[in-house]
Order: structure tokens, then sequence, then C-alpha cells
């Protein structure tokens, strides 16, 4: 199974070619509603991005930044990512999204922005960015302890203010690190100078980002629906173009499909997994990579033993509280699944057909596509919503059923 490119790094690619000294191309760029949102987002306030190769290969040419409208739908990387850049407009940038993102934490990203100099109206969506043609920036805490994207927004605009910025995080353990390994890794081939030598500390000095090509790796975190797929069918399946090294924590299935019982082999950038027949639970902590959760805990509702997943209280927050979603829908078809203070415990049960909800989140939509392998009768409903990062999965796991290359 062929997968297209990573979310996250086609939508860091997009910001820092916009904030660039030159124009840039990004190579197998992923397009669904994320991406789309993203480029929306970046043409309104003055970029200019053109299309090839059936829009895989964006050309970025930067433009002086402007006021405009941002529509973030349910995207946190669009939520989280722009006002920063915003703050660099020359006028007013005003953001909405859907009902369901007005809910998501963002209070963190436009505090910290009025701590450096920036002029923001609003808590959450919608708010209003008045951009004032550049930003003082300096030193900020924040607590991180909700989402990653907090830090990474920042990281990526800093190095466009005056002072840079310095980013102390106070408070619980920041999730999903490996994703702000990818932008400060970004960033450095960006030449930006980022100095991470101190624990909970982020500095960014003034300075250009250079302009970037970016060849896009495909995105892990949406592979992992079909590794999974043959991880609970006994079945086996290949994804090719798997990088040898990565900060996408997409990455870390490997490990944990070899822990529940799976075999798994890496060869000339291929990975193939192939299924056991019994799959077992596993007791983890998924804090650095809580973007797998529900697809980790798809495959807990289909294992022989328990399991424990921990480090994922963030949950709460992403496209809708994905640890009561998981919760209510492997109950509703018989499982047995509970949440913890920063979890779920979930114990081998009987399944039954039924309906599983998506909630508008497209890893709900995939994970109960995973259970309905191998229990009769689910019907996942609005699969369409994977497009937010997967347009067409529909056919492709009916190309992985009939065992049709992608
Ligand atoms: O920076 C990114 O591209 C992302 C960071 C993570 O967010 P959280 O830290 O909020 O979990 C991840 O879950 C999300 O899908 C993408
Ligand atoms: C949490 C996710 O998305 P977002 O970028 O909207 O936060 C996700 O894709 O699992």
């Amino acid at each position: 199974m062929t997968v297209p490119g990573s979310k996250s790094i086609t939508n860091r690619a997009l910001i820092l070619a916009a904030l660039a000294d030159g124009p840039s191309t990004i190579a197998g760029a992923l397009r669904s509603r994320d991406t789309d949102l993203m480029i929306g987002a970046l043409r309104a306030l003055g970029t200019t991005i053109t299309e090839r190769d059936g829009g895989t290969t964006l050309d970025v040419v930067p433009g002086d930044l402007r006021g405009g409208e941002v529509a973030c739908g349910l995207a946190g990387t669009v939520m989280r990512f722009v006002p920063p850049l915003a703050s660099l407009a020359d006028g007013d940038v005003f953001f909405d999204g859907d009902e369901q993102a007005k809910t998501r934490p963002m209070g963190t990203v436009l505090d910290a922005l009025r701590s450096l100099g920036a002029d923001v109206d609003g808590e959450g969506l919608p708010f209003t960015v008045h951009g004032a043609g550049g930003l003082r920036g300096g030193t900020v805490t924040i607590d991180a302890s909700g989402s990653s994207q907090f830090v990474s927004g920042l990281l990526l605009s800093a190095a466009r203010y005056d002072e840079g910025v310095t980013i102390h995080h106070d408070g619980k353990p920041v999730p999903s690190m490996p994703h702000i390994e990818m932008t400060v890794e970004m960033l450095r081939a960006a030449g930006v100078e980022v100095d991470t030598a101190d624990a909970n500390t982020w500095r960014v000095a003034p300075g250009t980002i250079r302009a970037i090509d970016v060849d896009v790796e495909p995105d892990l975190s949406n592979a992992t629906p079909f590794l999974a797929a043959a991880a609970v069918t006994g079945g086996t399946v290949s994804v090719p173009m798997w990088p040898k090294s990565t900060t996408q924590a997409g990455d870390a299935i490997r490990g944990i499909l070899e822990r529940m019982g799976a075999t798994v082999t890496w060869s000339e950038g291929t990975l193939t997994v192939r299924g056991p027949e019994r799959l077992t639970g596993i007791d983890i902590d998924l804090r650095d990579v809580g973007e797998l959760a529900p697809t980790v805990a798809a495959l807990a509702a289909l294992a022989t033993t328990p399991s424990q997943l921990r480090g994922i209280a963030h949950l709460r927050g992403h496209e809708t509280d994905r640890l009561a979603a998981l919760v209510t829908e492997i109950t509703r078809l018989g499982g047995s699944a509970t949440e913890t203070e920063d979890g779920l415990r979930i114990e081998p049960a009987g399944l039954h057909g039924g309906q599983w909800q998506s909630y508008a989140d497209h890893r709900m939509a995939t994970a109960g596509a995973i259970i309905g392998l191998v229990v009769d009768d689910v019907e996942v409903h609005d699969i369409g919503t994977t497009a937010k990062t997967l347009p067409g999965f529909e056919s492709l796991w009916a190309a992985m059923l009939t065992g049709t290359r992608s």
C-alpha cells in the first residue's frame, strides 16, 4: 500500500516556504482537507502557491504578508501554526473553523503571541490577530502539556521576529516530542539557528529562513491502519518508501506491532507486517506518539490479553475527545474499554456488529475500519471524514482487501 505524503511535513514546509527568502518547491505534498486549508490560508495572506503533478508538487513564492481570512476547519496545524505567521502580516487576520474546532485548546498560543508583542482578540476560535507587519518576539513561558503544536507553531515563525523567540515550557510533560523534533529539523534545514540544549527550552535566533526544496515522506501515521489490518487478520501488508530514519511519530508502529506479536521487517525501504495467530495486548506509554492511539486502541480491542495505553490525556483536546470516543464506540460493540486519568484500559471481550461513530475524526473512522475487518457487520459512520488527512481512504482500503497494489 502506497500512502500519500505526511500532513505534518507538508504543512510545516508550506509555512517555512511562505516565510522564506525566495521560491521553494515541495514535492510529494499531501493533498487533503488539512493541507488544502493550509494552502488556502497562506494564499489568503499573500503567498503564491502553484500546483503541478496533480497537485502533489507545490511551487511556493513568498509575498508581502497581508491581512485576510483564514479557515482552519478542524486542523490543529492550521489553527496553531498560522497565527504566529499572521502576527507578521500587515493587517487584520480573522480565524474561524468548524464548530468542533472551537473547543480545541488555543489560548496558550494566543497568550504567548500577546506576550511576544502581538495584538490578538479572542481566546479560541474565532479570533483575530491584528498584524502590524512585524513582531518584537523575545522570551515566553508556556504550558505546552496540552499540545506540542503550541511550541511548533511559535518556533516555525520565530526567526522572522525582531528578537527571535525563547520558549520555556512549565507544566506536565510535553506530548508528541518527535513532532517538535520534526519542526526543529526542518527549521535547521532552512538555515535557522535553533538551540535545544536545555530541557524544556527552545531558542530560535532571529534571521533568514532560506528557501527550501522538500521531498515529503509518506504519512506514516496514515499507514498504520493498513499495517494494523495485517496484524488483526493474520495477513501481510507492505508499505513502500518507508524512511530509514524519521521524526514522524508513525514510525513507532513497528515496535508496537512487534510487541503485540506481529512480524515486522524493513528491507530496501519497504516495511512489511505479517500478522500473528494471536494478537497480544500491550501496556505502553504513547505520550510521544499519541497520534497512533486510535489505531493502537483498535488493535487492543481485538487482542487476546489486556492493554493499558498511558500518557495520552491530551487526546481529550484532539479532533474530538478521543478517550471518551474510543471508550463509547468500543463499548457499543460489546468491548471492554475504560478511561483512566491519562489513557485507556482495554480488555479482551467478544465484539459484535453495530454502528461505529467517527465524530468528524479521521482516526476514529480508521479505527472502526480496523475492527470491522474482524468483526461482522460493523458499519463505520461518515468514513469520508478520513479526507482530513487521507482522501480516498475507502478505495485504498478496498484495494488492500482485494490484494490490489495501490
Ligand atoms: O505538529 C504536528 O504536526 C502534530 C502534532 C501532534 O499534536 P499534539 O501534540 O497536539 O498531539 C499530532 O498529534 C498531530 O496530529 C500533528
Ligand atoms: C491530532 C491530529 O490532528 P491535528 O493536526 O488536527 O491536531 C491527528 O491528526 O491525529
